[in-house]
């Protein structure tokens, strides 16, 4: 599919924007938005009941995944965590992650646990898939760091059945519109700190 340049360099642009609104968050603000959020989600009935979800480790002003990371732990929950796959380029896995999981630092600069298989989860036996993006709209459209990895991860989402994505956002991550590419895949529902938004 040939893609159009302004599109990707409007894309581009609004990735570059919100990536440095969200690094320029402070240490104080950044904690309070985790702290928000984790409270919300602890609090719905789908987290509750469910047993394996998929978070991420937090980078480039990210929000703050820790204390949910904590909170669920305690709550006997399973927690995987994506790495790059080892030779199925742009695709993620998904590894059992325990306070005690090795970690390593992957070629995107961010930690992941380190390749083992008999701690792989299949995304069918997922049950919520907390999905990490750069800037989002009105309309539940995602735009990602670029590498179309959850791009990919998404393709597989059913409303129906199978695991459920929730996308985990700072408010000033939000967009007017995001200019949308054939592949895009618009999530169901997205937490911030102060909203959360359902489609
Ligand atoms: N916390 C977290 N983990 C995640 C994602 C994410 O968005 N957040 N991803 C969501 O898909 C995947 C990683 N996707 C990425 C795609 C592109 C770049 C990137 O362009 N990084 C550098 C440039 C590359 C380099 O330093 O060599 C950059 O910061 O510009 C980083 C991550 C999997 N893990
Ligand atoms: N389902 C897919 N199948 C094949 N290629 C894809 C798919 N989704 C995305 N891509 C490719 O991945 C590249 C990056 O896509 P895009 O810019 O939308 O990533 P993103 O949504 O910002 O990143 P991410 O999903 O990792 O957070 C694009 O060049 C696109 O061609």
């Amino acid at each position: 599919m040939p893609q159009s340049p302004e599109l990707s360099l409007q894309r581009q642009t609004i990735r570059n924007h919100i990536r440095r609104q969200r690094r320029a968050l402070d240490v104080s603000q950044q904690a309070a938005a985790a702290a928000a959020l984790a409270q919300r989600l602890l609090a719905d009935p789908r987290i509750t009941a469910a047993d394996s979800l998929a978070l991420f480790l937090s980078f480039d002003g990210e929000l703050d995944t820790r204390p949910l990371v904590e909170a669920l732990w305690q709550r006997n929950k399973r927690v995987y965590l994506p790495a790059l796959h080892p030779f199925s380029p742009g695709h993620l896995l998904f590894l059992r992650y325990e306070a005690d999981t090795p970690l390593v630092v992957n070629r995107l600069h961010i930690s992941e646990p380190r390749l083992d298989v008999t701690r792989l989860l299949p995304l069918a036996r997922l049950d919520i898939l907390f999905t990490p993006l750069v800037a989002f709209d009105a309309r539940g459209q995602r735009l990602g760091m670029g590498g179309g990895f959850y791009d990919r991860t998404l393709r597989h989402w059913r409303r129906d059945a199978g695991f459920y994505p929730i996308g985990l956002a700072h408010d000033c991550q939000q967009v007017d519109a995001i200019p949308v590419e054939p592949w895009d895949i618009p999530l169901p529902e997205i937490f911030t700190p102060s909203r959360h938004w359902r489609w």
